[in-house]
């Protein structure tokens, strides 16, 4: 598989703050790409970077296999649609006239504003105001405009930020949508179950590192889920290992396959009654804690 984006040991300083720390970046093309971190990892100022809105301080991109350079922006730029932080559009104009204005800008189609709006499903609200739209249309509107040019790759960051329930699943079968239709999609969010749902690939930062870059499955094989016992004698189980008391038994943190697999055997030896010995379904949000809290690199 092509990738999209590459970064190599990207990098911003911001006098002595380091922004983005050394970040090695795929993004293969076709998928949804999630890019995840907490508030202030860095998800902004690296999408700033790819867009070429900010400039590295160090490190290399390459966008569509060329690298990104003062003289190659204006070439690949018109194959990105982006919304970088709140949606815009003039509250003043109409949805419709605020794609009018893009398509004018870049010299476009007049059928691509139609199919823009038809996409987002913004049709029958193409001649209402803007500032009269709810916060889910307005971050339609603002992919809408986004994809007037029938971009390639698409690099929206936090699109759902503020949205409702329903808002953030109308967003995230519009993304899927579109992915399947073979744009590329980079979308960043701190919500970790909203991107779990939607993206094909992960990409997690902290502090401006990346510590995993891989799809969901390997990022849950690199987690270690809590091991659960039933038994009436915790007591007994607790002398072997420390865990914690529940109302079924125990539950143990931290244990690799083979500890577990020799637990469970000096329990059976000892004689001590297990009747079920099963790991937790972890969630993303667990993996994600789990990782930022240990703060290795994979
Ligand atoms: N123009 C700037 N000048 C100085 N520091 C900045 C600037 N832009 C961002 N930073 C700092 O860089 C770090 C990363 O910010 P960034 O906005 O990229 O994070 P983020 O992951 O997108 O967070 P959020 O979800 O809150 O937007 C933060 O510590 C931020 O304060």
């Amino acid at each position: 598989m092509n990738a999209v984006i590459t970064t190599q040991q990207l990098t911003k300083r911001y006098r002595a703050a380091t922004a983005v720390d050394a970040v090695d970046l795929v993004v293969p093309e076709g998928v949804v790409y999630g890019f995840l971190g907490p508030n202030g990892s860095g998800k902004s100022t690296t999408m700033k970077m790819l867009l070429g809105l900010t400039q590295p301080t160090s490190g290399e991109i390459e966008i569509f296999s060329q690298p990104l350079t003062r003289a190659s922006r204006g070439r690949l730029v018109p194959h990105i649609g982006s919304m970088i932080e709140s949606p815009p559009g003039y509250g003043h104009l109409t949805g419709e006239e605020n794609l009018r204005i893009v398509q004018h800008m870049l010299d476009l189609p007049s059928g691509q504003v139609e199919e823009a709006l038809r996409t987002v499903r913004l049709t029958e609200h193409r001649n209402k105001l803007v500032r009269n739209y709810s916060l889910g249309m307005k971050q339609r509107l603002g992919i809408a405009m986004a994809l007037v040019r029938r971009p390639a790759l698409l690099v929206l960051d936090e699109p759902t930020n503020g949205l409702d329930p329903a808002g953030i699943e109308e967003i995230r079968d519009l993304l899927v949508r579109l992915s399947r239709q073979g744009i590329t999609v980079m979308v960043s969010s701190h919500l970790l179950d909203e991107i779990d749902k939607m993206a094909d690939v992960l990409g997690i930062l902290s502090a401006g590192r990346m510590i995993f870059q891989g799809t969901r499955d390997a990022l849950f094989d690199h987690s270690v889920p809590d091991l659960m016992i039933t038994t009436t004698q915790p007591d007994r189980v607790l002398q072997q290992v420390s865990g914690t008391r529940t109302a079924e038994g125990v539950t143990v943190s931290g244990l690799g396959r083979e500890q577990a697999a020799r637990l469970i055997k000096d329990l059976a030896v000892a004689d001590v009654p297990i009747y079920e010995a099963r790991r937790t379904q972890q969630r993303l949000e667990d993996v994600f804690m789990d990782l930022t809290g240990r703060g290795g690199l994979l």
